[in-house]
C-alpha cells in the first residue's frame, strides 16, 4: 500500500513536472509570436528558448566548449537545412542566417537591414560613430578613410609597425610559458589590441597598452615578397594561409542586422524590428561549403571556386570591413615569425 502511494506521487511529481516544462519552455516563443498576427504563419522553423534568458544556455554551454559548433548543429538537424531560424538571443527575438545566400542576401540589402547592435554598443559608441551616423555621412567617411588606411603608402608603414609588435609578443609568450601554459586566445585578442594601437597612438607601452586595455575590456564586456597573386608565387601560397586562417579562427563569429521593415527570405517572414543574426562562422563551418571544415588545409583554397557569401569574416556589403588588408598583413606577419621561430 505504502509502496502504491510512493509511486502515485512519483508519477504525479514527474507529470508535473512535464506539464511545466512543457509549458514554461513555450511562454517566450507564445509572447513574442503572439504579437505578429497573421504573420506568424510565415516565420522560419526554429525555438526561441526560456522565459528572459531565450536560448542563451544552450549558445553559452555551446560557445564554452570545445566544440561552438553544436549550437547551429543542433539547430540545423531539429528544422532541416534552410539556412534561415528564428530564436532569442541577446535579449531580442532574432533570426539566424547561416547559408552562403542567406547570409549574402541580408548584408547586401540596406533598404530592409540596418546595423543590429545592441542599445549599449550603440550608446557607448556616440552618436558620430560608424554604428550611428546617417547613410550618406557613412558612405562620406567610409570613402575618407579608405583612403587613408588601405594607402600604399600606410600599407608599407603598418608592415614594420606590426613586426615589432609581432616579434615582441611572441618573446614575451615564450618567456612566459617557461613557468606555465599562456592562454591562447587571451594573449591573441591582446594582440591585435596591441596592432591597432600601435597604428593608432604609435606606441603599445605598457603603461599606455593598461590603461587602453582595460578601457578596451570595459568597453567590450560593457557592449557585449613580392605581390603576385598568381598560384606558385610565395604571396599566393601566403594568401591561402591568412583565409584559411580566418575561416577556421575568426573571433567575430556573427554580425548583427535588424530588420527595418518586414521582409521576406526563402519564403519565411523576417519581422520589422527583429534582429537578424549573420552566422559566419557557421557557414565557414558547414562541410556543403568547405569540404572536412574542422581540418586547417590552406590547400583548400587552391582552386576555390567559393560560392558568393560563402566566406564572409570581414562582413558584406556597405558595411564590409574597412580594416581587411591591415587585418591581413597583421595575420600574415604573425604567422610568419609564429611558424619560423616557435612551436
Ligand atoms: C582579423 C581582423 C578583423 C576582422 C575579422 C574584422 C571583421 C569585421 C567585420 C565582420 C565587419 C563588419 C561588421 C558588420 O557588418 O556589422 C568589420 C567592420 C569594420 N572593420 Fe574590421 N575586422 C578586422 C580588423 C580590422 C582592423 C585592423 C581595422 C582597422 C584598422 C578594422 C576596421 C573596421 C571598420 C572601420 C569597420 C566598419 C565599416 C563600416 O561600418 O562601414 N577592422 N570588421
Amino acid at each position: 500500500m505504502e509502496l502504491d502511494l510512493l509511486w502515485l506521487i512519483l508519477a504525479i511529481a514527474a507529470g508535473s513536472y512535464i506539464i511545466v516544462y512543457a509549458f514554461v519552455r513555450r511562454v517566450n516563443e507564445w509572447y513574442h509570436v503572439s504579437k505578429l498576427g497573421e504573420k506568424r504563419h510565415f516565420l522560419p522553423p526554429g525555438d526561441m528558448g526560456w522565459p528572459f534568458l531565450g536560448n542563451m544556455p544552450s549558445f553559452l554551454r555551446a560557445y564554452r566548449s570545445n566544440n561552438p559548433e553544436t549550437f547551429i548543429d543542433s539547430i540545423v538537424e531539429r528544422y532541416g537545412r534552410t539556412g534561415v531560424y528564428k530564436t532569442h538571443l541577446f535579449g531580442n527575438p532574432s533570426i539566424i542566417v547561416s547559408s552562403p545566400q542567406t547570409c549574402r542576401r541580408v548584408l547586401m540589402d540596406d533598404e530592409k537591414f540596418g546595423l543590429g547592435y545592441g542599445k549599449s554598443m550603440t550608446r557607448l559608441a556616440g552618436k558620430n560613430t560608424f554604428v550611428n551616423i546617417a547613410k550618406s555621412e557613412h558612405r562620406r567617411l567610409r570613402k575618407m578613410m579608405t583612403s587613408l588606411m588601405i594607402s600604399h603608402e600606410a600599407l608599407v608603414m603598418y608592415i614594420g609597425n606590426t613586426e615589432d609588435v609581432a616579434i615582441a609578443s611572441l618573446e614575451e609568450w615564450a618567456a612566459a610559458s617557461k613557468d606555465e601554459p599562456i592562454e591562447f586566445f587571451c594573449e591573441t585578442s591582446k594582440l591585435s589590441l596591441k596592432f591597432i594601437m600601435r597604428i593608432l597612438f604609435g606606441s603599445t607601452s605598457d603603461s599606455i597598452f593598461s590603461s587602453v586595455e582595460k578601457h578596451y575590456i570595459d568597453v567590450h564586456d560593457g557592449v557585449h615578397s613580392t605581390a603576385i597573386n598568381l598560384p606558385g608565387f610565395a604571396f599566393h601560397k601566403a594568401l591561402k594561409v591568412i583565409d584559411e586562417t580566418l575561416r577556421l579562427m575568426n573571433l567575430p563569429f556573427l554580425d548583427f542586422r535588424e530588420a527595418k521593415t518586414d521582409a521576406n527570405i526563402k519564403g519565411y517572414t523576417i519581422p520589422k524590428g527583429w534582429k537578424v543574426l549573420i552566422w559566419n562562422r557557421a557557414v565557414h563551418m558547414d562541410p556543403e561549403n568547405f569540404s572536412a571544415p574542422k581540418e586547417f588545409d590552406p590547400s583548400r583554397w587552391d582552386n576555390n571556386a567559393a560560392e558568393p557569401g560563402s566566406f564572409i569574416p570581414f562582413g558584406g556589403g556597405s558595411r564590409r570591413c574597412l580594416g581587411i588588408d591591415v587585418a591581413k598583413i597583421e595575420v600574415s606577419i604573425f604567422l610568419h615569425y609564429f611558424l619560423l621561430n616557435y612551436k
